[in-house]
């Protein structure tokens, strides 16, 4: 038997997604000797199957709906949408998905970078095993980083396991549009595609389990989603579960409903969520239950603190399961650099997580719905008010469909939570995160002037919606 070769780092980063490339690169520049490991490309999900892509594929699509609106509002536009550009924008912004600007910029910090999967092999040690299954256990001086991500959690389905169905990564590597795609899940990744597919000509089917769309956000952002997409031609079926999938070579895809509906489609894309594989990762090296969803981590984003000179293990990102976004992975990477540099009690917070889905109306969200709140006993009021009827609304005309909801507890006299819904709406939600996360009090936010016409304005609406008490 041939011994696996030894190395010896201060950090170990295992996984280079958006979190753990910032996390070694600064942990590198720091002054310290850091190993990190990644099986496919640095920078993980969301440059080359993630955020960038499918927004690129979205700005596309928002381009061919805009042209379609000019007609009877400005003029007269024929749009001939074209998915070769927009599949080959995908393909330079991945550079063919290729890593190598990503490993010298990694390198150039300072970070060794191993190419390989790594797994926990004893609460202080990596084991990296090659494409070719060479093993190389690195032991941690100081502090081992999980960055590991996650990948589509495919479920169950009766007859789906072994079919050619399309996760994120076939859709946005994707040099044709299908004839006609099923989308399984109304969340985030099936909505952004399913709409952007459709504008370029594409026959798409929604099918989600939940009674709504969008089920994390609010009821009103499913009631929007669920009449525009109606109204672009998407077929969008709720409450719907499907019990099995067949597959025939050159026909497509035949999925049948448990409450009886039967849906064909040249290409099944399945976007029902993320998982993290802990058992893997070799998580019961750290005596963490691979069956769990996420890596549980206090609020320093520690799963084992370093005690004794023995070094701690960090986690950070989609791993963490404190929501699936780069700029989480991001905010959590800079909590672990200083947690790992002791540079002093940096704590995690998430009451103010902002999350954009960009759909045409964009849904921007912070903070807790008006159902979480009121599950947390807290004393709600809310605000609402309607984006079409709002003076920007009327002259925006065409595509002007949206809202503001905000979510105030009484007791506090803040914001806990807010949605803009509509034209821009990742953008208004900035107004409202800095609210949320600042904890404003509502007689300051009521003081505020709102720029006129602007969508933004409509906050101001929203807040007199809450009253005065
Ligand atoms: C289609 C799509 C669109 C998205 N759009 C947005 C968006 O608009 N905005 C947003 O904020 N978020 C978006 N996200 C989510 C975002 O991509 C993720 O939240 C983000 O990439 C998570 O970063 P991470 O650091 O946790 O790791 P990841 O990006 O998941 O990377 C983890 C890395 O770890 C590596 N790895 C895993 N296991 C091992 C192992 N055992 N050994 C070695 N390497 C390993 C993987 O190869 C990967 O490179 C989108 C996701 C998808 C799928
Ligand atoms: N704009 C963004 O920030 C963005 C875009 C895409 C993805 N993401 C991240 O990636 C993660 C994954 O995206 P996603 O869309 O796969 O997950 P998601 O959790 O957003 O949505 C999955 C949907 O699938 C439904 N579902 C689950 N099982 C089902 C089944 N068997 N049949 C029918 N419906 C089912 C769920 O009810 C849910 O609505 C998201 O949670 C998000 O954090 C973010």
């Amino acid at each position: 038997m041939v011994s696996a070769r030894v190395d010896h780092a201060d950090v170990i980063v295992v996984g280079l997604g958006p979190g753990g490339e910032d996390a070694a690169g600064r942990l590198a520049e720091a002054g310290l000797d850091v190993v990190g490991i990644d099986e496919r490309l640095v920078g993980g999900e969301c440059p080359y199957w993630g955020c960038i892509p499918s927004k690129i594929m979205v700005r596309s699509a928002d381009l061919l709906a805009e042209g379609r609106r000019i007609t009877g509002h400005a003029g007269t536009a024929m749009v001939h949408p074209d998915w070769r550009l927009a599949a080959r924008a995908v393909r330079e912004a991945t550079a063919d998905w290729d890593d190598k600007i990503a490993v010298d910029r990694l390198t150039g910090r300072g970070t060794r970078f191993v190419r390989g999967t790594g797994r926990l092999t004893a609460p202080d040690q990596v084991t990296v095993a090659d494409a070719d299954g060479n093993e190389t256990e690195i032991r941690a001086r100081r502090a081992i980083v999980l960055a590991v991500g996650s990948e589509p959690a495919v479920p169950p389905i009766p007859g789906l396991a072994g079919t050619p169905f399309w996760t994120n990564h076939e859709a946005i590597e994707a040099a044709e549009v299908p004839r006609s795609l099923l989308v399984i899940g109304g969340g985030a990744i099936g909505l952004e595609l399913g709409q952007a597919f459709n504008r370029f000509g594409t026959a798409v089917t929604i099918v989600e389990g939940m009674p709504r769309l969008l089920p994390g956000e609010e009821p009103e952002a499913h009631e929007l989603l669920l009449r525009v997409l109606t109204e672009d031609g998407l077929d969008v079926h709720t409450s719907a579960l499907v019990g099995s999938v067949a597959y025939r070579d050159g026909v497509g895809f035949t999925t049948n409903c448990e409450r009886g509906e039967r849906l064909t489609a040249e290409r099944l894309l399945v976007a029902t969520g993320r998982r993290t594989d802990l058992a893997r990762l070799g998580a019961v090296a750290i005596d963490v239950d691979p069956d769990l969803r996420a890596l549980p981590v206090d609020d320093r984003l520690r799963v084992v603190p370093p005690v004794g000179g023995r070094p701690g293990v960090w986690a950070l990102g989609d791993a963490t399961g404190k929501g699936a976004f780069t700029h989480m992975s991001m905010y959590q990477a800079e909590i672990v650099v200083r947690g790992i540099l002791g540079q002093g009690g940096a704590v995690a917070s998430y009451h103010a997580v902002p999350r954009v889905t960009f759909t045409d109306p964009e849904v921007g969200a912070v903070g807790l719905t008006e159902a979480q709140a009121r599950g947390k006993g807290l004393a709600v009021r809310t605000g609402y008010a309607d984006l079409a009827s709002s003076s920007r609304g009327y002259v925006h005309r065409v595509g002007n469909e949206g809202f503001i909801k905000v979510v105030a507890d009484e007791t506090s006299g803040t914001l806990v939570g807010a949605t803009a819904a509509g034209p821009y709406g990742g953008e208004i939600l900035g107004a409202l995160a800095v609210a949320v996360h600042g904890r404003v009090p509502l007689e300051v936010l009521r003081e505020q002037i709102w720029a006129y016409p602007t969508f933004h304005r409509a906050i101001g609406d929203a807040l007199r919606g809450l009253g005065t008490t």
